[in-house]
């Protein structure tokens, strides 16, 4: 871990709690123009409830590169924040095909993904490119949205271990932490994606409550939040209540009428 990065606060202290999450992340599903009508109907959506317009329930969207002008023109004067699923390490230079965390900025995302058990798993990210990644975003004032997960199925206990060393590794490259640099740390198993269920909540409360600990040891006085993902979906936030600060949602919130449904579990959090 880089000295002076991390570890500002003392072993154990709180992490600010903060409001409920909720993001949605649609990967390479939709193409542009059904990236557009969602996010026109997830901008009504964001009008009409309550807890969003009210900002009691945070949403963000992290749509496709090519579709992300457009969802910035959609989301922008709306509580909703927008971001990308991915950005290089590097800021400027001889990058091919690489996404800036410098232009993400100016595109005004406040959210960037990094190390989704997608980009380890088919793109052969390592170790050392995720934690580069994510000093990139803290560099550039974005909130990343770290994704941590045990591969395998097995004890909560395994699972936990195998979290943080994934963070602690990752925080090993970070030099740009400043005093309000935020973070997302989303619980993802990498078993869990993309199956019709979500992870058993008392494997997700476990792992989430140590990972908070982490955080509280190693973050302090910054937010940071607990997020889960994994085959999300309507029911999973009541049942996880406040052992998470939200969720990580893929396919079940494409349906935004579903999204809907989860935003009222998330605003009968916050009350
Ligand atoms: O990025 C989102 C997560 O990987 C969850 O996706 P999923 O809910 O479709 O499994």
């Amino acid at each position: 871990m880089s000295s002076g990065a991390v570890g500002q606060g003392a072993p154990g202290a709180p992490v600010a709690r903060p409001l409920p999450i909720l993001g949605v992340s649609l990967k390479l599903y939709l193409d542009v123009a059904a990236t557009g009508a969602w996010a026109g109907e997830l901008a009504e959506l964001a009008a009409r409830h309550p807890a969003v317009a009210g900002e009691r329930v945070r949403l963000f969207a992290l749509p496709s590169l090519t579709a992300l002008a457009q969802t910035r023109q959609q989301l922008a004067g709306t509580p909703v924040a927008w971001g990308a699923q991915d950005l290089h390490w590097e800021d400027r230079g001889a990058f091919t095909g690489a996404v800036s965390g410098a232009d993400l900025a100016e595109l005004g995302c406040r959210y960037v993904e990094v190390g989704h058990a997608e980009r380890k798993r088919i793109f052969g990210e390592t170790p050392a490119v995720v934690g580069q990644k994510l000093n990139a975003a803290f560099r550039n004032g974005l909130t990343p949205v770290f994704c941590v997960g045990e591969q395998r199925a097995g004890t909560p206990e395994l699972a936990a271990a195998e979290c943080i060393a994934q963070l602690e590794d990752a925080f090993g490259h970070v030099t740009q932490l400043s005093a309000t640099s935020e973070i997302v740390v989303a619980y993802e198993p990498e078993w869990a994606i993309g199956r019709p269920v979500p992870a058993p909540a008392a494997h997700v409360r476990f792992v989430a409550d140590r990972l908070r600990a982490w955080l509280g040891a190693h973050f302090a006085g910054a937010e940071a939040s607990v997020i889960y993902g994994g085959s999300a979906q309507r029911g999973t936030l009541a049942e996880l209540g406040d052992s998470v600060d939200g969720l990580f949602l893929g396919r079940f919130a494409h349906r935004v009428s579903d999204l809907a449904a989860i935003v009222d579990e998330a605003a009968a959090l916050a009350e």
